[in-house]
């Protein structure tokens, strides 16, 4: 786990650009290899916390609403967001990508795949759009009682980046029960790994979206990622995804 430093006490958060720039990303990315997800403790204040669960209102700001257990994904809903992004999530999702270039291709490198990815998040979109992967994937999730996220993986497509962020924007134990960030990871011709990630609110966990090499004794060999929630046992719980491939 990075813990980013709190903000002082007076004057506003430092910048998202700042608080990136502080992240220790040699230590995160061992923790990527080690594990296939890593915490950003404090990512976001309680206050864009907040304003980010407040614009799950805002119709004009989303591009479509998905009710999750009509498709069998389990319950509760997600609206994609509309472009432009509101400023906040396309500054994260613009600044943490470069951050997260030279682990994507390090992996692909191990898995023996040719795709290397852009420095910047402007360029890998230009190789979506040109895909005809036009439409935007960051979202905002939200969950009641009883609702649950299946296991999944978030392709949209055949262009893929390989990492993808959540960020918790409530609290646990006072705005819901339950709703645990879960991971399981498939390795080849063995029984599947769980992980339960503890998040706080405006903590953020980066993970891989469908595969990640492991060192094994004879060189790398792939597992496969699938991510969801487990069930919300009370009160509301929402997260912010972002995903950095755009969608068909
Ligand atoms: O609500 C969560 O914690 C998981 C959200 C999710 O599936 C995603 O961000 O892709
Ligand atoms: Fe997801």
């Amino acid at each position: 786990m990075v813990t980013l430093t709190a903000p002082a006490s007076t004057g506003s958060p430092p910048s998202i650009a700042d608080r990136v720039g502080t992240i220790e990303w040699a230590h995160l990315a061992r923790e990527l290899d080690a594990q296939g997800s890593a915490v950003l403790a404090g990512l976001l204040s309680p206050d864009e916390c907040e304003t980010l669960i407040a614009l799950y209102f805002r119709e004009e700001l989303f591009r479509s609403r998905v009710v999750m257990e009509r498709h069998g994904f389990g319950r509760g809903e997600y609206k994609y967001f509309a472009y432009p992004l509101p400023a906040i999530v396309a500054d994260l999702r613009a600044l943490l990508y470069p951050q997260l270039v030279p682990i994507a291709n390090r992996w692909n490198r191990d898995l023996g795949l040719d795709i290397r990815y852009p420095a910047r998040h402007v360029a890998f979109l230009d190789r979506c759009h040109r895909a005809g992967q036009t439409k935007p994937t960051p979202l905002l999730l939200r969950y009641e009682a009883g609702d649950y996220n299946c296991l999944h993986q978030d392709l949209y497509g055949e262009q893929v980046f390989p990492l993808q962020a959540t960020i918790l924007l409530s609290e646990p134990g006072r705005d819901f029960e339950g709703g645990e960030f879960v991971l399981t990871e498939q390795r080849p011709r063995r029984q599947s790994r769980p992980e339960v990630v503890p998040l706080r609110q405006g903590d953020g966990v980066l993970f891989a979206v469908h595969t990640r090499p492991v060192q094994g004794t004879r060189g790398f060999y792939r597992v496969t990622l699938r991510h969801g929630v487990s069930r919300v046992r009370s009160g509301r719980r929402y997260t912010l995804g972002i995903i950095f491939h755009d969608a068909q």
